[in-house]
């Protein structure tokens, strides 16, 4: 019989109960202990630990957030605070660990299979910035919520035939500001991995303006810039009436799409049937509909390309 270690870290992402509901669900079934860690890799060196159940992970399929709670801890990042990680996990008679995060949770989680503690991530984050998988938990929903957000901007930025730039999350990712703005009809995107221009997005209103478009919605990623600054640049040169709204963490929360409660399911179900084949140091990932996994090494050394065609795409539907 194995025992399990699981933990949320990062930023939370909506889907992360599902994840851990399907490992703690099917690693029981499988006849293993399971041991929540709360709030991440913090909660690991603080001792945060109980046991769970079949009931611990009742009723929350549906929540967004992580009922482990989630956080960012620095000193998982000195190899002092990860030794006291791992004699913790010894403590405790834990064999194995489940991450569930992003990037950075995973950098973590290698740090552990380089020190012989077997680790296994599934992807949780609204990023969308891990290129070995086409999907990572929570995106999904934070499109959605995104889209309701521009359709209701939509409505009075039409009414009142004003530019609006809404500033989406994705740190250094551009996909979230991508398909969201394809999907809620933008006629600008803006991410961090196209260059752009003032003057481009300025001529565009223009051009749209003479043909009598008054309205204008602009999907600006956060890691590109303010979008404050950006909207005083516009007005200075166009002198639109501009408003700009900075969605923040409202991204983060609400319950989980059918897509990501599915996904976190599938992900959650193969973390642990590596583990039971003895299987470490990988991640847990989805291509072309298939759940896959591979090596964490592998993973984190994958450059993402960015789908260029859909944003050449997003030009062309938007003039
Ligand atoms: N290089 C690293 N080595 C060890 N732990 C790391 C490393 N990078 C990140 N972590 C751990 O993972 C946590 C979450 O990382 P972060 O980048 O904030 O979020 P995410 O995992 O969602 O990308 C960090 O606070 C830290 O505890
Ligand atoms: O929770 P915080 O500290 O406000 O961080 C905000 C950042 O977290 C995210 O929401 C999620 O990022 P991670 O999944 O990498 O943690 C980013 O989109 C955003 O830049
Ligand atoms: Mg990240």
């Amino acid at each position: 019989m194995k025992t399990i270690g699981i933990l949320t870290s990062g930023g939370d992402a909506p889907g992360m109960n599902a994840a851990i509901r399907a490992v703690v669900r099917s690693a029981i079934y499988y006849g293993c202990k399971v041991y929540g860690i709360n709030r991440g890799y913090k909660g690991l060196i603080e001792e945060d630990i109980q046991e769970m159940n079949l009931s611990s992970v009742g009723d929350i399929i549906h929540r967004g957030g992580t009922v482990l709670k989630s956080s960012r801890c620095e000193e998982f990042k000195t190899e002092e605070g990860r030794a006291i990680g791992v004699k913790v996990l010894k403590k405790y008679g834990i064999d194995c660990l489940v991450v569930i995060g992003g990037d950075g949770s995973f950098n973590g989680a290698q740090k552990l299979s380089e020190l012989g503690f077997p680790a296994i991530g599934i992807p949780g984050t609204i990023d969308n910035d891990l290129a070995y998988t086409d999907y990572t938990i929570g995106f999904d929903t934070t499109q959605n919520t995104i889209i309701d957000a521009i359709g209701k901007i939509r409505d009075t930025s039409s009414s009142h035939e004003r530019v609006n730039i809404i500033e989406v999350m994705g740190r250094h990712c551009g996909d979230l500001a991508l398909y969201a703005g394809l999907a809620g009809g933008a006629e600008t995107v803006i991410v961090p991995e196209v260059d752009f221009k003032v003057e481009d997005v300025c001529n565009k209103l223009k051009t749209t303006q003479k043909r009598g478009k008054r309205h204008s919605i602009i999907v600006l990623a956060e890691g590109v810039g303010n979008a404050q600054d950006l909207g005083k640049e516009i007005i200075k040169e166009t002198g639109a009436d501009l408003r700009v709204t900075v969605l923040g963490h409202v991204q983060r929360g609400g319950s989980p799409t059918a897509f990501d409660r599915i996904l976190a399911s599938r992900m959650g179900v193969r973390a642990v049937e590596l583990l039971l084949d003895g299987k470490a140091a990988r991640v847990v990932g989805i291509r072309d509909n298939k759940i896959i996994d591979m090596d964490i090494h592998e993973a984190l050394s994958m450059n993402k390309t960015f789908d260029k065609d859909t944003y050449e795409m997003v030009k062309i539907l938007s003039i």
